[in-house]
């Protein structure tokens, strides 16, 4: 079988082309933010993100990222407006982030990049009946990026960085009830947003990418909860889940708007 795609020197974003081809496609993602380029369109609407009623069921570590999944059998967590026709059902939020403070979050704002990245991820169920069917629809995902950097503690993270423990290898799985990405959320909802892609293969070019402008903080000892997780599985030699980011692709022609000037 094929080397399992990853972040590592022979299995990394530089040579995920070979097994996934749209890796250099006309709408991939991340990009980097150029602040001065990106238009600011008075028809954007306010983004509205409907979080109140949340259900959590499960944490678990892919091998990639460490996943919080959702209840997404009604429409009782959405995010609507904004650049959206439609509403967006909330279906489950991972993060990506760096060995490092400097480096780690897949989006760059004018060439800076952040600790880390929050990734809420939303399919259409509007026009899919289920998320694997939204997942390779052209309309089918929209993904909110929330920035994340080092500084004060944040009291909404430590319900799912005190779980981190039940998830360290890849392919652990626990049950996690009672947590709100509502908590997560920065106090601004101004937005960029663009056309794009899955940040990992499959890099599907299905997503409508909404990333907000206002970081959240998180402090170091919260920080240092992510890199004790784990690329591999019990049987493995330890790889420290560091680094499991994508940098950013060319735009090739694409508009960045802003709901803000
Ligand atoms: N970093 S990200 O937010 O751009 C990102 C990247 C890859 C994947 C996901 C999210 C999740 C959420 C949408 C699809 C799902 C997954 C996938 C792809 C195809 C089919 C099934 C599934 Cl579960 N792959
Ligand atoms: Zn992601």
């Amino acid at each position: 079988t094929g080397l399992q795609w990853g972040y590592g020197e022979d299995n990394g974003p530089s040579e995920w082309h070979i097994d996934f081809p749209i890796a250099q496609g006309s709408r991939q993602s991340p990009i980097n933010i150029v602040t001065s380029d990106a238009v600011y369109d008075p028809d954007l609407l306010p983004l509205s993100i409907c979080y109140d009623s949340c259900t959590t069921l499960s944490i678990f570590n892919d091998g990639h990222s460490v996943i919080v999944e959702f209840d997404d059998v009604d429409s009782k967590t959405v995010i609507q407006s904004g650049p959206l026709q439609v509403p967006y059902r909330l279906k489950q939020c991972h993060f990506h982030w760096g060995g490092k403070n400097t480096h780690g979050s897949e989006h760059t704002v004018n060439g800076k990049s952040y600790a880390s990245e929050l990734h809420l991820v939303h399919w259409n169920a509007v026009k899919y009946k289920t998320f694997a069917e939204a997942a390779v629809a052209p309309d089918g995902l929209a993904v909110i990026g929330i920035f994340i950097e080092t500084g004060d503690d944040h009291p909404g993270l430590h319900q799912l960085t005190d779980a981190f423990y039940m998830v360290k290898f890849k392919g652990s799985k626990a049950v996690f009830p009672g947590f709100n990405p509502k908590s997560l959320l920065p106090k601004s909802l101004h937005y960029w947003t663009y056309p794009g892609s899955l940040t990992t293969p499959p890099l599907y070019e299905n997503v409508i990418w909404i990333v907000l402008k206002e970081p959240i903080k998180i402090s170091q000892k919260q920080m240092h909860r992510f890199r004790l997780l784990l690329f591999s599985n019990e049987d493995e030699d330890r790889l420290p889940m560091i680094d499991n980011f994508r940098p950013p692709q060319p735009l090739k022609g694409r508009k960045v708007r802003a709901s803000f000037c």
